[in-house]
């Protein structure tokens, strides 16, 4: 049997490999907000798609379920990165004049 204070540790390190795989992922979403915005542009479609921001919110809620997780919590995060990659998409919209 692990002692508690080295349990404690290697869930610690766990957590640390897991924040950064978290850090990671995000990081590799957000960088596609740049390409994705010269494509709109080349499509002449909005920033904004709702529709598309309905259907991610509906996968979310089903992997949630999937994984017995929170739901409120993942659609709160994942609309904060919405958010994030639809300014970025702006100001690169900006950058370039279009
Ligand atoms: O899929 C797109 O069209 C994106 O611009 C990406 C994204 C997202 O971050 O997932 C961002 C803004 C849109 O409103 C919808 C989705």
């Amino acid at each position: 049997m692990t002692n508690p204070k080295d349990r404690l540790n290697i869930i610690r390190n766990r957590i640390n490999e897991i924040d950064e795989q978290l850090i990671k992922l995000m990081a590799e979403r957000t960088q596609f907000a740049g390409e994705i915005a010269n494509l709109k542009s080349e499509l002449n479609m909005p920033i904004n798609d709702e529709e598309r921001e309905h259907h991610i919110k509906e996968t979310i809620k089903s992997l949630c379920n999937k994984y017995d997780f929170d739901s409120n919590l993942s659609l709160e995060i994942l609309t904060l990165l919405m958010e994030h990659s639809k300014e970025l998409q702006k100001k690169a919209c900006e950058k370039k004049n279009i």
